[in-house]
């Protein structure tokens, strides 16, 4: 077998990576300046610097988008499903062929170490392959109505120009999971990157137009003034979907804005995600997934752990084990070999995981492990676990959002239950337990629309990805995802054997 090296990461490679880049808005098929003139600074999370600067859009280089992708719409619909399905295996032919510029990319703009942006890009290519082949199966059927008399066609048709706004903790991904459903089923899109990390969307974007994607389909409108830029767009009635990623208070909040025209949305929103091990757990197995769905993304995933919900009979056990794991992390520049936990995104974040630890150990946590920030230039945090955590601490209610690890106890399976469901989200859950039938029951009792069995990832894109409760509305990927793009359309015929 060749081995082929890895290119190395050297500051010339990362300036002609970022001179690669497209800094302006894409409207029809253009890249643009902001009608404004204005750019905003990205940075780079892990030293501070300014890595390039951007077209900021307006509301006005909003407008020019929607514009584009409505007037866009009826063509693209009518482009058979084959075509549009191919062009999105091209795309995922060039995302891979190109895996090594997006993961530095990533790794750059948002601090993810490198192993894990190379992971982030097979991931994210995978939507583009998944949705290619989903593209020519939007089926729908033909029946006789129960009394004879009439025969009912039901059909499929795209939703129409859809608004996709992301967020930057999965800067590839969580592009891919929308745009690629949106393509399949027919539909055009502006879309709204997050401010912190737009630079992977916009060489996605490039790399979707290379594919051969038509102007005016995808328009991409990155801006400093998200609500400003994207709010004209939710109440325009030619828009026809709002599918958003991001926080459950932004969500929310455009919720309620995309009511005034009763606008179909899905809704992609925070976790809160219980990670429960019983008794009868492999430990060095449970202390595995746990590194997983503790330290993936540095903790920054809506589907990272949240807490800790240990039997007691093994919770002192566990909490060694994994602290003994969580020690040998290295946090480092993401772009270093030896970087195994990369900066939180921003001093905000970073401030407020110190917050919830603080106000933790204030409230009698024990830190088993870490506990603060680490000095220097970026936004590191030390990885951390705290034992002892009381039922009611903040940090048990709020997205931790960095790599902090919580762990409370239980006694009985009723109480885990109680416990894992006592929060208003409704994401993910992990249970570990070589009792089947357990995991099983706990499947049927925890309020969450994803549960990972002995294992702590479990995002695929084969797999309908989303939650209940305030965790969002809808999914995205598997046979639901494309689901979101279209709409049902009922033909009643007439009895096709009346004279
Ligand atoms: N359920 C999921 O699939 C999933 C996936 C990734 C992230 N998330 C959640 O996202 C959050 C982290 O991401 P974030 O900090 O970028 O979230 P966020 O809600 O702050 O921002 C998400 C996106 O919305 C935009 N935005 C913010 N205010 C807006 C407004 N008024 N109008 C229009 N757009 C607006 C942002 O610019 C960004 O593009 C966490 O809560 C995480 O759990 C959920
Ligand atoms: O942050 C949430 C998304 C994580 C994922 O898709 O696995």
């Amino acid at each position: 077998m060749t081995v082929t090296a890895l290119p190395a990461v050297t500051a010339e490679r990362e300036s002609e990576l970022l001179a690669s880049v497209p800094t302006g808005l894409l409207i029809n098929g253009e890249w643009r300046p902001a009608a404004s003139g204005k750019t905003f600074e990205v940075e780079d999370p892990a030293t501070g610097k300014v890595l390039l600067s951007i077209a900021d859009a307006g509301p006005e280089d909003g407008a020019a988008a929607l514009d584009a992708a409505a007037a866009a719409q009826e063509s693209w619909a009518n482009v058979p499903p084959r075509e549009r399905g191919e062009i999105l295996r091209r795309a995922f032919e060039l995302v891979t062929e190109r895996a090594e510029d997006f993961a530095l990319l990533m790794t750059l703009e948002m601090g993810k170490p490198l192993a894990e942006a190379r992971g982030e890009v097979t991931y994210g290519a995978e939507f583009l392959r998944w949705f290619s082949e989903e593209a020519v199966r939007a089926f729908g059927r033909y029946s006789v109505s129960p009394d004879g008399k009439s025969r009912l066609l039901v059909t499929k048709k795209p939703v129409g120009p859809c608004l996709l706004i992301t967020p930057w903790n999965f800067p590839l991904a969580m592009a891919t999971r929308k745009v690629a459903p949106a393509v399949a089923a027919g539909c055009t899109m502006v879309l709204k990157s997050a401010n912190l990390t737009p630079l992977t969307s916009q060489l996605f974007a490039s790399v979707m137009m290379e594919a051969g994607l038509p102007a005016g389909v995808l328009n991409v409108i990155p801006t400093s003034t998200a609500g400003a830029t994207t709010g004209p767009l939710i109440k325009d009635s030619r828009l026809r979907k709002l599918s958003f990623t991001g926080s459950t208070e932004v969500g929310r909040r455009l919720l309620s804005d995309a009511s005034e025209t009763v606008l179909r949305t899905s809704m992609e929103l925070g976790g809160n995600a219980p990670f429960v091990v019983f008794e009868d757990a492999d430990l060095d197995a449970a202390v595995a997934g746990a590194m997983l769905a503790k330290l993936r993304n540095m903790g920054e995933a809506c589907t990272a752990a949240n807490r800790f919900i240990v039997h007691e009979s093994v919770a002192d056990e566990f909490a060694e084990k994994f602290a003994a794991r969580m020690a040998e992390m290295t946090t480092a520049r993401g772009t270093e070999e030896n970087s195994k936990v990369g900066p939180l995104i921003d001093a905000k974040s970073r401030n407020k995981v110190h917050e919830l630890v603080s106000d933790a150990v204030a409230s009698g946590a024990r830190a088993v492990l870490g506990g603060a920030p680490v000095d220097g230039p970026g936004y590191f945090y030390q990885p951390t676990i705290l034992a002892g955590v009381a039922e009611g601490t903040r940090i048990l209610s709020e997205e931790i959002f960095g790599p902090v690890a919580p762990i409370t106890t239980f006694g009985t399976e009723e109480e885990a239950i109680r416990l894992a469901n006592n929060t208003e989200y409704g994401l993910v859950a992990y249970v570990f337990t070589r009792d089947l039938n357990r995991g099983l029951r706990m499947g049927e009792k925890l309020e969450t629309g994803m549960l990972g069995l002995n294992a702590g990832v479990i995002s695929n894109a084969a797999a309908p990805f989303g939650g209940v409760k305030q965790s969002g509305l809808g999914r995205e990927g598997g046979l639901e995802g494309i689901e979101e793009y279209l709409y049902t359309q009922y033909i009643g015929i007439a009895d096709p054997y009346a004279g």
